[in-house]
Order: structure tokens, then C-alpha cells, then sequence
């Protein structure tokens, strides 16, 4: 069962990059399909808009309900995840990936301005599952980025796109903290030397001096990840 994505934004240029590379070959391969909706396409007004200002005033502008709530009763199935990017949305991540790889239907709604009217959630929250995500604490333009984000990091885990799995296995295999350094050709390079270890073949050691290199990057970097933190 492929797995079918529908994007709904006012920028639909946004996601144009999703015809190339990894993602182009997805959608080649059948194994995922993208279809990209434009928002003004259903709206009723003239000038087809689709913000106006926040009730309970504030700075500015809010999307209105009605377009979102045709545009997605248009692609809605009993089987479908709304996924509705705000900074305000739980932390999205790579498990939260895996579950949207393994998902059947997937409508991401990118919103602009402030956000959406909260009744669009509240709409469909009844009647499918509505996940509000965030890809990380600091405010974006709009919803687009975040969902082409969301996309790549899940569709690469649908099984079958990624033509070597072996790196999704290391990747899950992964201690917990951050991917150790990584080196290729020249052994040399402006004077600098790969490690000497990762030239001598020894694949314990070798394994001991990436497990040694995660967790000095982890502990600098990152050490919210560090086992019991
Ligand atoms: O800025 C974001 O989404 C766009 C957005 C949506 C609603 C209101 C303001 C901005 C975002 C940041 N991390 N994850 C998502």
C-alpha cells in the first residue's frame, strides 16, 4: 500500500524540490505519491482570501476556517493524518518518522500569518487522527518548510525508497547521542590525517573509537541525549 501525501499551501513553488533526488525517485517508484494543493483554490470571495484579523486582537493576521475546511474535505479519508506544523505542536522526531512512514494517508496543512483558526484542529480532531508538530523551537514564515522537512525524514524511512537500508540500520542501532565523525579520501588532506585507527582494519577498535567519538560529540553537543539525563 503506498503511501499518499496531500500538501496544502498557499505557496505550492515551495515544494517543487520534492521532484528531485530521493523524493523524485519515491514518487517514480509508485512507492509514495505527492500531491501539492494550492488553498486559494478554495476559497469563494473575489480576492480569495484566506486570512483575516485575530478575535481577542493581538498583532497580526489568523487563516480562516472555511478554505482549510474544503480544501482538506477534499482529500480527507476515513484513514487520513492531519499534520498541521506550529511551534506550538509536539516535538517531531525520528520515531514520530518511522510512525509516518508506516502511515496510509498523510495532509499536511502548511499555515502562514499567525496560524490557522484552532477550530480546524478542534473539526477534525473528532473524526481523524490530528497531530499538531513541531520541528523545533524557533518561528518559521509559514508551515511549508517544516512539512518538507517532515517529508523527507519520513518518506526516506518508507521501506523500499532508500535503496541501502544498511544505513537505516546503523542509524537505528545507533547509541543513544549523536552519529560519530565521519572521513573518506585523501588520507590526507591539507596537511590533516584521517585517525589513524580507521586505516588500520582493526573493527573492534574501530567500533570502540566511534562509540568513544559519539559520546565525546554528544557530551559537547548534545547532553540532553546522554543516557539518563
Ligand atoms: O514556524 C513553524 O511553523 C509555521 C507556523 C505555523 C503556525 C504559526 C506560526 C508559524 C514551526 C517552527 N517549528 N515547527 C514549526
Amino acid at each position: 500500500m503506498p503511501l499518499r501525501i496531500d500538501v496544502i499551501t498557499i505557496f505550492p513553488d515551495y515544494f517543487a524540490p520534492l521532484q528531485l533526488s530521493l523524493m523524485g525517485k519515491a514518487q517514480q517508484s509508485g512507492l509514495v505519491t505527492i500531491a501539492i494543493h494550492d488553498l486559494r483554490e478554495f476559497t469563494s470571495d473575489r480576492h480569495r482570501s484566506v486570512d483575516d484579523t485575530p478575535y481577542g486582537g493581538g498583532a497580526g493576521m489568523v487563516m480562516t476556517p472555511e478554505p482549510w475546511g474544503q480544501a482538506i474535505d477534499a482529500v480527507v479519508t476515513d484513514q487520513s493524518t492531519l499534520i498541521v506544523p506550529t511551534p506550538a505542536g509536539k516535538l517531531f522526531s525520528q520515531p514520530v518518522a518511522a510512525e509516518l512512514a508506516h502511515s496510509t494517508h498523510l495532509i499536511f496543512a502548511c499555515g502562514r500569518y499567525e496560524g490557522i483558526d484552532q477550530r480546524v484542529v478542534e473539526y477534525y480532531r473528532p473524526r481523524i487522527d490530528v497531530r499538531e508538530l513541531s520541528i523545533g523551537d524557533y518561528v518559521l514564515a509559514g508551515g511549508d518548510v517544516a512539512t518538507l522537512a517532515m517529508i523527507e525524514a519520513s518518506v526516506r524511512l518508507v521501506p523500499g525508497v532508500l535503496g541501502n537500508p544498511e544505513s537505516l540500520v546503523e542509524e537505528s542501532h545507533q547509541l543513544p547521542g549523536v552519529e560519530y565523525p565521519s572521513y573518506t579520501k585523501p588520507p590526507t588532506w591539507r596537511g590533516l590525517d584521517v585517525p589513524e585507527v580507521l586505516l588500520s582494519g582493526h573493527h573492534d577498535q574501530i567500533a570502540r573509537w566511534r562509540a568513544e567519538q559519539s559520546t565525546i560529540r554528544t557530551t559537547h553537543n548534545r547532553p540532553d541525549l546522554l543516557p539518563g539525563s
